[in-house]
């Protein structure tokens, strides 16, 4: 499967075609809605979020509900654009000229020859991410025929860390209670973080995990590097706007430690197959998933725009300056949390028809049954 969007900030809409996706595929718009109703959420977004809600339109691709196998294409309207037009398509508006240390700004006028950063802040906006989202949430819905399922939370912000480990109890926990974390009590020390920020002016990152459960083994492959199930989805994530580190399963930590301590033991037992004793691995072993839940952590850096901006150079006079700030949020670590994981689902889903192929979901899923009962089997 494949897909390309296309759309600014302030634009008149995002839009997304998506190709691949076998027919009679029932399209659960809801849950694409939720996604982007989550994505809009958490503690100190930006003024944005009160004027957009954010709502899908599948305009080709699906009739009655069900895909055809025709490409799909997507569609959010910015409801800002009405606020925008006349100011964006105004020669005498005025131009950005200052650009933010840690975003696109500088080096995107000197690639593209331009010299209103306006042009740049568009496309770079994680405004992007709305469309980005409903993508993977098309995958989300798709992958539930599998019964293969995500879930996201926060891990960091600041000083607030939530170690908690990962149990089915807490993951229903935190989605029936619509905690960004596993407990109110840490919720709380996160929202602290983000107010601090806020009052001095600054901004904050995080650390978000991702699990996928119920991946069968054997997605991805070992032959080709760029087959390899945990590039592919270390490489979607460090394109979501400002993720700077992926780690899969114990990621980072497995440089700290002695073999022993790393790697998950084998078992087998009749009703299950193989499992391991531990999950140190994530899921991801030789480039295939192994069966366990798959276990991603991404960090993400502060956000760029600062009410107390950082020391920056005019681009027309190249003078010494600072910064120029923008409505912003303040930290958009449970946003990404949620792009995060739709975009992983993107990637499951892509490998997923790799592997198991098919045009129809009768055929995907016959194959992917067959393939199932093969490994119980082994
Ligand atoms: C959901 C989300 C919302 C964001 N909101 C803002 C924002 O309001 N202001 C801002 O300057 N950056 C924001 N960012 C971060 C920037 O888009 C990001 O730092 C920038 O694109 C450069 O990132 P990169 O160096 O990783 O490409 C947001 C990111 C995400 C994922
Ligand atoms: C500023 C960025 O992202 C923001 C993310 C965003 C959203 O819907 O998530 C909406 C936009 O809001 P605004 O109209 O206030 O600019 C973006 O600005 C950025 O990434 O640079």
């Amino acid at each position: 499967m494949r897909y390309l969007d296309a759309g600014e900030s302030h634009g008149e809409m995002f839009v997304a075609v998506v190709e691949g996706m076998p027919s009679n595929l029932i399209i659960d718009e809801d849950l694409i809605n939720y996604e982007l109703e989550k994505r809009q959420g958490g503690y100190g977004r930006g003024g944005r979020m009160k004027i957009e809600k954010d709502k899908i339109n599948i305009v080709t691709g699906v009739r009655q509900g069900k895909t055809t196998g025709a490409p799909i294409t997507l569609i959010i309207r910015n409801k800002d654009y009405e606020n925008w037009k006349e100011k964006l398509n105004d020669p005498l508006n005025e131009k950005i000229q200052r650009p933010r240390p840690g975003h696109a700004d500088l080096n995107g006028i000197i690639k593209y020859d331009l010299d209103d950063i306006r042009d740049i802040i568009e496309r770079s906006s994680a405004r992007q991410t709305s469309i980005r989202t409903s993508v993977g949430a098309l995958a989300t819905v798709f992958l539930k025929n599998f019964n293969i399922k995500v879930h996201s939370r926060v891990v960091q912000i600041g000083s607030a860390i939530d170690n908690s480990p990962v149990t089915e109890e807490g993951i229903k926990i935190a989605e029936a209670s619509d905690l960004m974390c596993s407990s109110k009590e840490c919720e709380e020390k996160m929202i602290e973080e983000i107010t601090l920020a806020q009052e001095k002016g600054d901004t904050l990152g995080g650390k978000i995990e991702i699990i996928i459960k119920n991946v069968p083994a054997g997605l991805g492959s070992h032959v080709q590097w760029d087959k390899k199930l945990d590039a592919r989805l270390a490489g979607a994530m460090m394109s979501i706007q400002g993720i700077k580190a992926v780690e899969i399963g114990m990621g980072s930590e497995v440089a700290n430690l002695h073999g022993s301590k790393v790697h998950d033991e084998i078992y087998y037992s009749k009703d299950k197959g193989y499992y391991r004793g531990t999950n140190n691995a994530g899921g991801i072993e030789g480039g295939m998933s192994n069966g366990e839940d798959i276990i991603i952590r991404v960090s993400m850096k502060p956000i760029p725009t600062l009410r107390v901006p950082l020391s920056s150079v005019d681009i027309s006079t190249k003078e010494a300056c600072k910064a120029v700030f923008e409505r912003s949020d303040v930290c958009a670590v449970p946003a990404a949390g949620v792009v995060a994981r739709n975009a992983a689902m993107w990637e499951i889903a892509c490998a997923v028809m790799e592997k198991f192929g098919g045009d129809s979901m009768k055929e995907t899923t016959n194959n992917f049954n067959s393939y199932k009962e093969q490994v119980l089997k082994k």
